[in-house]
């Protein structure tokens, strides 16, 4: 590979995108197609749950490593999007807020009694990766939020117009999340775009954005062979 300029870098960022985004798996088709059953929503949202409240917890260790205050507090912003500041909700009680509107008991959504392995392996990579990785690598892995407000466009529309039982409250999880992400990419887009300043580092964002589609593919993929086919939850995990 050659030295690529920051657009081209970009460019190949968003390629990778294309490519492998979860956008692009059956699961989330027949989701936002109204072709699950209520149950199999309900093992989506409860598993989802655990990305949701490993977030903040990623983040955390990201911020630990920053090196100045404008940089720590540029990602700090994302920790209270995702746990509140004490009285506007974050984004995992917002989660927890979609689970009850799905009929599922809250309590039991937050023991992750009935996750799926799939689902927790995915997850705690994500955590470790950016633990520890280096902070290129670290950043590069959240720009699967470049491509997160298509996904969660088609996701709110389908669910709403395809299910009786979602509502719009149950969803308003979303909404923020369409002016939340792209303000959290400007940052981190502008940041490994500044410092992939060699053939190595250029190397280590783009494999570090395929790794997190990989785990978000992953994730969907544990769904799909618990829930739908050949519909085989494992041992202990959640059934609808
Ligand atoms: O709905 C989705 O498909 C989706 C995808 C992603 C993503 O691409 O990682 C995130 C979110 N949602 C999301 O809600 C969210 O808070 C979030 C944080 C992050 C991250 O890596 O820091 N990704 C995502």
């Amino acid at each position: 590979m050659n030295l690529m300029s920051p657009e081209a870098l970009e460019a190949a960022l968003r390629a990778i995108g294309e490519e492998r985004y979860h956008i692009l798996h059956p699961f989330h088709h027949m989701l936002h197609g109204g072709k699950l059953t209520k149950g199999q929503v309900q093992a989506w949202a409860l598993n989802r749950y655990y990305y949701q409240a490993s977030i903040p917890a990623k983040d955390a260790s990201l911020i630990a490593r920053l090196p100045t205050p404008e940089l720590r507090r540029e990602w700090r912003r994302r920790l209270e999007d995702h746990d509140g500041d004490g009285v506007h909700p974050g984004g995992v009680e917002r989660w927890l807020a979609l689970t009850d509107g799905l009929g599922l008991d809250r309590d039991y959504v937050v023991s992750l009694k009935g996750l799926l392995p799939g689902t927790r392996f995915a997850v705690d990579a994500y955590v470790q990766f950016v633990r520890e990785r280096s902070l290129l690598e670290a950043i590069a892995s959240s720009l699967t939020e470049m491509f997160s407000p298509n996904i969660i466009s088609q996701r709110v529309s389908g669910m709403l117009r395809n299910y009786d039982f979602v509502t719009a409250e149950t969803l308003t999880y979303f909404t923020p999340r369409l002016t939340q992400a792209p303000q959290d990419v400007a940052f981190a887009l502008s940041y490994v775009k500044a410092h992939a300043d060699t053939v190595e580092k250029q190397e280590q964002v783009l494999a570090a954005l395929r790794f997190k589609c990989d785990l978000l593919w992953a994730q969907l993929d544990a769904l799909h062979v618990a829930y739908v086919e050949p519909a085989l939850p494992p041992p202990g995990a959640f059934r609808p």
